[in-house]
């Protein structure tokens, strides 16, 4: 059957080749219905939506993928390519439209539309421009899948996700973005190479801002259950406070990098967001540190503010906050991070 992004069984010249190949066998039962699909809505298929895309195919967890740009031409290109490796594999449906009408009954719709950074350019700047298209892009994803789960990559991701959450009117359990979920992959594999071990077995948060002022939480660092820094206080191990610093900030430096030598970054994103989908579509019940309103968690008051803090995700989006032990001293720079946003937010008018 030819996969036309239609779901007709037609082939090619219009001819119903379901019935050619196939003989039904005999006093069979009548069919069982499938199971409600899965459907994944991609909005943006530039290079972060097409990682996410090609990477949810990898973990056959949606049996749908809708695919949304305002190129109509790179749209169609990008969903022929990713349905011509439909021979290895596992079996999803992949549809594309400029309209919104493609993404309808949708369980999980992932925002990448947007403009991303210049080489040197902070995220931050990139506001102004993203909130102009999220005013296009949010109500008619929401008008099409009133009950899903809206999950937001677009930077500066953080103040975004608090724009979806007003545009969209969803319940703040169904709205999140992908946060300090990538910084704390990127910390976790530069922690991981420095003692040489599975970065899977280094378990570190980066919570607050999905950027410059981001919060490295060293207090609850542990390696294969070993809480590090209690550990080398009590192996009388000396380190430089500065080591970590340094640590740090190559974490925050990681994107302006990456951007500097390919001019976007992808691949990394692309896991990072498809382990979120997984964990949400599975129902793993995973703690993730991700984008999530913030207020009345870790002393934060003042407003709606939105950022990273390790939560418990599940088929409902955003179960809980989890309650991280933090020294005084990264909860007072998580404040700040905090304070950050918030200003930001603030010159919305939302
Ligand atoms: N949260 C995170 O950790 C990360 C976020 N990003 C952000 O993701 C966004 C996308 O980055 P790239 O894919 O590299 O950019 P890109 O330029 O390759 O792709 C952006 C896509 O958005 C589409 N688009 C623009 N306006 C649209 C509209 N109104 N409706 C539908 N589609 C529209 C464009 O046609 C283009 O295909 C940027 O904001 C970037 O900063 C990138 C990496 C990591
Ligand atoms: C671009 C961006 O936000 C990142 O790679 O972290």
């Amino acid at each position: 059957m030819a996969n036309n992004g239609s779901g007709s069984s037609l082939g090619p010249g219009g001819l119903d080749l379901t019935n050619t190949f196939f003989k039904p066998i005999l006093n069979s039962d009548p069919p069982i219905p499938s199971n409600r699909c899965t459907k994944v809505s991609v909005i943006g298929v530039g290079n972060v939506g097409m990682a996410i895309a090609q990477t949810i195919l990898t973990q056959d967890i949606a049996d749908e993928i809708a695919l949304v740009d305002s190129k109509p031409d790179k749209l169609r290109g990008e969903m022929l390519d990713l349905q011509h490796a439909a021979a290895f594999l596992p079996r999803t449906r992949i549809t594309a439209s400029v309209d919104y009408a493609v993404t309808a009954g949708s369980d999980l719709c992932i925002v990448t539309a947007g403009a991303r950074q210049n080489p040197g350019e902070s995220r931050l700047n990139l506001l102004q421009r993203n909130v102009a298209l999220f005013r296009h892009i949010i109500p008619p994803l929401a008008k099409s899948s009133p009950d899903a789960i809206l999950l937001i990559v677009s930077n500066p991701v953080d103040v975004l996700t608090y724009v979806a959450w007003k545009l969209s009117g969803f319940p703040v359990n169904r709205v999140l973005g992908s946060g300090t979920n990538l910084d704390s992959s990127r910390f976790r594999f530069l922690i991981a190479d420095h003692i040489d071990v599975n970065a899977q077995d280094v378990q570190a948060f980066i919570v607050g801002e999905h950027g410059d002022s981001s919060v490295a939480l060293w207090s609850s660092i542990s390696v294969g259950g070993i809480p590090v820094l209690s550990f080398l206080e009590k192996q009388q191990i000396a380190y430089e406070k500065q080591t970590l610093e340094d640590i740090h900030q190559t974490v925050v430096g990681s994107a302006y990098e990456v951007i500097s030598l390919k001019g976007y970054t992808s691949w990394a994103i692309g896991y990072s967001v498809a382990n979120l989908a997984y964990t949400i579509l599975r129902d793993q019940r995973k703690i993730h540190p991700v984008t999530v309103l913030a207020r009345g968690f870790y002393g934060i008051e003042g407003g709606d503010v939105f950022l990273s803090l390790p939560a418990l995700l599940g088929r409902n989006g955003v179960v809980a906050v989890t309650n991280v032990h933090m020294t005084d001293e990264e909860s007072e720079k998580l404040q700040k991070s905090a304070k950050t946003i918030l200003e930001m937010q603030s010159q919305l008018g939302l």
